[in-house]
């Protein structure tokens, strides 16, 4: 497919599906930085369409109106290079193996679309000899896949943890530091271009766990998908939980955590995606709006950060470029390439497995003993209290004189925080606490990380 210029150059052809957000950013820097480009890959890449939905729409970046197209099988069968930034299931899906099958090179910064049919991608791609690269589908642009793939490939990771997704790290972090609404903090992602665009993939956890199973894919060298993640989003997060997380001296965070786990015989990986207390002199609670970070655990390299944007176009876009120019330098100069095919099978492990720790908050009767019943349910299931603080409950003066009149028992709020322990004994305490007579309500339990 390469062809040729009058001025001896190669050049090679680049379709680009979608023009949204990431899309006219790769747009603008195959258009402005040609030159560069050129120079640094010995070929000149030419974009030789955009395939979108709306060929008249005004975008980000505007090109001449005649490389719009909606024929995406026809733009396809000139490129050597087929950038895919639509997002979904499909077309996506059958517009790459397409490209594939036609010895297309591809990139795609598509996570939902590699954790739920990677194994099918990847082999297609590996059957046909052809690059499939993917950096900008986790964590925007930080370089976090090539260094699992490539730089740690002589060490053996032992956990990933992190901050994959920019929407809600900005929605929380806004609501933490001026006080703005959920929904106004979101709709402000969305016009920053953060957000998926259906926003509920990212406050649901679903994007931060298509991600953490393409890491462990990476880190563990086995196929991990979407649905082997356990995953909870950030629409679970009360008013109470803040307080209290604030109170503890903790910053709430959406983590997603991959790490190998070997408990009573069973030897997996355990990927979950769960809003976490942090200490807030933790590293990552220092990672503020869109910026993602990642810790990998590795038994020889020990621990290392990675930071960067998570999100945006143009952040997104240096990715995807990255990726691109890596692929036009093995078509241009040769090169073997890498395809990506996981070599090993490891379980995925249910969460009950994991070890972590927890803060609960517990209303319960302010009377003698209830302490001592509350804490004998932590010590049955071998769970080790590392703090506990008892206050009050606070009533409004309305809901105090109610509670007098009604001969109601005065209420104290317990906020226990647990040493580490596995996760299926703490998940039990907290079912037996809410089993008690003397327990109005358990109003927060969320994981600590970091502590
Ligand atoms: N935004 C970000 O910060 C990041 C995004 N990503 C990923 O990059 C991808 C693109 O994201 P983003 O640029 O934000 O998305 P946008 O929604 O902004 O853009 C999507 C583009 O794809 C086109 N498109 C979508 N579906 C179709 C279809 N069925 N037929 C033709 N064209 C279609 C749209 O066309 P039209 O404009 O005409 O509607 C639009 O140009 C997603 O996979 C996302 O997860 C990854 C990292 C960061
Ligand atoms: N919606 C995603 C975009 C990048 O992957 C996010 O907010 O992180
Ligand atoms: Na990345």
């Amino acid at each position: 497919m390469t062809t040729v210029s009058h001025h001896d150059t190669p050049v090679l052809n680049v379709a680009l599906l979608g023009g949204g957000t990431v899309g006219s950013q790769v747009a603008r820097i195959l258009t402005e930085d040609s030159e560069l480009l050129t120079e640094r890959i010995g070929a000149r890449l030419n974009l030789a369409g955009v395939f979108v939905r709306n060929t008249a729409a005004q975008r980000d970046y505007q090109l001449p109106s005649l490389l719009y197209t909606t024929d995406a099988e026809e733009l396809i069968s000139r490129a050597d290079i087929v950038i895919e930034l639509m997002g979904g299931i499909d077309p996506a899906r059958e517009l790459i193996l397409a490209a594939i099958n036609r010895g297309a090179a591809v990139v795609t910064g598509n996570k939902a679309l590699l954790a739920t049919h990677g194994t099918e991608l990847f082999t297609a791609a590996a059957d046909q000899g052809v690059q499939l690269s993917f950096e900008a589908s986790v964590c925007g642009a930080i370089p976090i896949l090539r260094p699992l793939r490539d730089s740690l490939s002589g060490d053996r990771v032992t956990r990933v943890m992190g901050i994959a997704n920019g929407t809600t790290n900005y929605i929380l972090d806004q609501m933490d530091t001026t006080g703005i609404s959920f929904g106004d903090a979101l709709a402000e992602a969305q016009r920053l271009g953060y957000a998926e665009a259906d926003p509920t993939a990212d406050i649901a956890g679903h994007d931060a766990a298509a991600k953490v199973a393409i890491l462990a894919s990476l880190a563990f060298q086995a196929p991990f998908t979407l649905d082997q993640v356990d995953c909870q989003g950030i629409t679970t997060i009360t008013a109470e939980d803040n307080e209290a997380a604030a109170a503890a001296g903790f910053v709430i965070k959406l983590l997603a955590i991959a790490e190998r786990v070997s408990t009573n015989g069973d030897d997996g990986v355990v990927l979950r995606v769960h809003p976490t207390l942090l200490p807030r002199e933790h590293p990552l609670a220092a990672v503020r709006g869109a910026y993602n970070a990642v810790f990998v655990e590795a038994e020889n390299a020990g621990e290392l950060m990675f930071y960067g944007a998570g999100a945006g176009g143009e952040a997104t876009a240096s990715a995807v470029m990255g990726d691109v120019v890596s692929i036009a330098k093995r078509l241009q100069h040769g090169g073997p390439g890498r395809p990506h095919t996981p070599k090993t099978s490891l379980d995925a492990l249910e969460i009950g497995h994991t070890t972590t720790s927890y803060m609960i908050v517990v209303h319960a009767a302010d009377q003698p003993g209830v302490l001592a019943t509350v804490a004998s349910l932590f010590a049955e299931q071998g769970v080790s209290i590392e703090t506990m603080q008892q206050a009050p409950a606070e009533l409004t003066p309305l809901e105090a004189e109610r509670a007098a009149a009604a001969g109601e028992t005065p209420q104290a709020v317990l906020r226990f925080i647990t040493h580490r322990g596995l996760e299926q004994r703490l998940a039990d305490t907290v079912a037996a606490i809410e089993e008690l007579d003397v327990v109005s309500a358990v109003t927060s339990v969320l994981r600590v990380e970091g502590n």
